[in-house]
């Protein structure tokens, strides 16, 4: 997974996630005459983030909830850690996974501060150990504990509703965390934020997340793996959003890809991986011909004005800049920037946004560290594809191990 922005699970701070393995895992409900899920084999890495995708009966929250026991398998075997989680107590076994669903899921008669320190009380943490808990929780996805810690669900927003569903589910600091589409019920800006926040917690906690959605979109942002499931959950496609976005398995993953497959591909470059361009540049105190004769007689050509930080102030043309007798009045104003820690889809908004169709890349101090233009953004997407192009021309099935 070297290559998307999601961190690497070895630089992870604590990396205490441990693998999980189903094998030959099948569920048939009573009286059903067909299997909702039909021998899944899978192995989700240690510390990373598998997203399940799929339509709707495809049998994802089955899936996901026999690896706690919420729903027991007709037959298959799962492990965790290379436990066999058939032979642990069931309550027991819940109580180390942490747990997150959709709307939450709190209890409503018990204040946050008690919906949150509920596993580890269980567990037998002393009262001492679980309130600094809840405290350290509540201050990690962004609640202030004061304030909220005695209020009860109702009195909250439904985005912080979610924020305490996962605030519970990592109290007890589990190795694994299952997510029920977690942000499903929320709008898509606070839907948005929860996701960024996810992932900032993720880079330093480092645990195993098994997270079920059916927005592919969320499941490129947050997956370091996508197993894109059909019916009665055959794994139609096991593998990072890079390689599914630009190299589906079949009609069926890629009618759920969707239209926009280059365009989604471009969510997962950073600027700061590419090579940038140069412009010729001048500061602001400089004599105007100087940037005239840096930018040459090349039609078209814009260079940038520099303030005394080498922060960049003006677009200008070699024939603007000519027209004037300082550089503080050529061209027009730099509106606009994007950082190394960017997206490439965030530097191709500001190319088509720029008259000139360049966008400025500055580094942590504002000061100019190069461009962006249309035609890097157009040779990263061909080598995003060339590179996946034969990823499954030796495959005999598209399921399987993610090696
Ligand atoms: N308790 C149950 N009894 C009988 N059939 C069930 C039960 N729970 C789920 N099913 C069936 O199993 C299949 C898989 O359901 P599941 O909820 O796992 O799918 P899903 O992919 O999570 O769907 P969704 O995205 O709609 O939540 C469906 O056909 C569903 O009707």
């Amino acid at each position: 997974m070297a290559e998307n922005n999601k961190p690497d699970t070895a630089d992870r701070a604590g990396g205490h996630g441990v693998e999980i393995r189903l094998e030959e895992v099948s569920k048939r409900y009573p009286g059903q005459k067909l299997a909702a899920v039909e021998s899944v084999t899978m192995t989700i890495p240690a510390g990373e983030t598998v997203v399940l995708v799929g339509p709707s009966g495809s049998g994802k929250t089955t899936t996901m909830r026999m690896i706690n026991r919420l729903i027991e398998p007709t037959s298959g075997r799962i492990t965790i850690g290379g436990q066999d989680v058939l032979g642990l107590d069931p309550d027991k076994l819940r109580r180390e996974i942490g747990y997150s669903i959709q709307q939450a899921g709190l209890f409503p008669h018990m204040t946050v501060g008690e919906n949150v320190g509920m596993v580890p009380g269980l567990v037998g943490w002393t009262k001492q150990r679980t309130v600094e808990r809840v405290e350290e929780m509540l201050d990690l996805v962004g609640l202030d504990p004061a304030e909220y810690r005695g209020r009860y669900p109702r009195q909250l927003s439904g985005g912080q509703q979610q924020r305490v569903g996962v605030a519970r589910a990592l109290a007890a600091d589990p190795p694994v965390l299952l997510m029920d589409e977690p942000f499903g019920a929320v709008d898509p800006i606070t839907r948005g934020v929860l996701q960024d926040e996810l992932m900032r917690l993720q880079a330093d906690l480092g645990k195993t997340i098994v997270f079920v959605t059916h927005d592919f979109d969320e499941a490129v942002k947050l997956g370091d793996r996508i197993a894109v499931l059909g019916q009665r959950s055959e794994i139609l496609q096991y593998d990072t959003p890079e390689a599914i976005l630009a190299n589906p398995a079949d009609d069926t993953v890629a009618g759920f890809v969707g239209a926009g497959a280059a365009l989604k591909q471009l969510t997962l470059r950073r600027v700061r991986e590419i090579e940038l361009g140069q412009v010729p540049t001048a500061g602001v105190d400089e004599q105007p011909s100087a940037l005239q004769e840096r930018l040459g007689t090349r039609r078209g050509a814009i260079g940038l004005v520099l303030d005394g930080r080498k922060r960049p102030l003006r677009w200008t043309t070699a024939r603007e800049a000519g027209a004037v007798s300082s550089l503080a009045r050529a061209g027009r104003a730099v509106e606009d920037s994007v950082s190394p820690a960017s997206t490439l889809q965030d530097a191709l908004e500001a190319i088509l946004t720029d008259d000139d169709g360049v966008a400025v890349v500055t580094g942590s101090r504002g000061e100019y560290i190069g461009v962006v233009d249309i035609d890097t953004v157009m040779t990263t997407i061909k080598d995003l594809r060339e590179e996946h192009a034969d990823d499954h021309a030796d495959e005999p099935s598209a399921a399987g191990d993610p090696s």
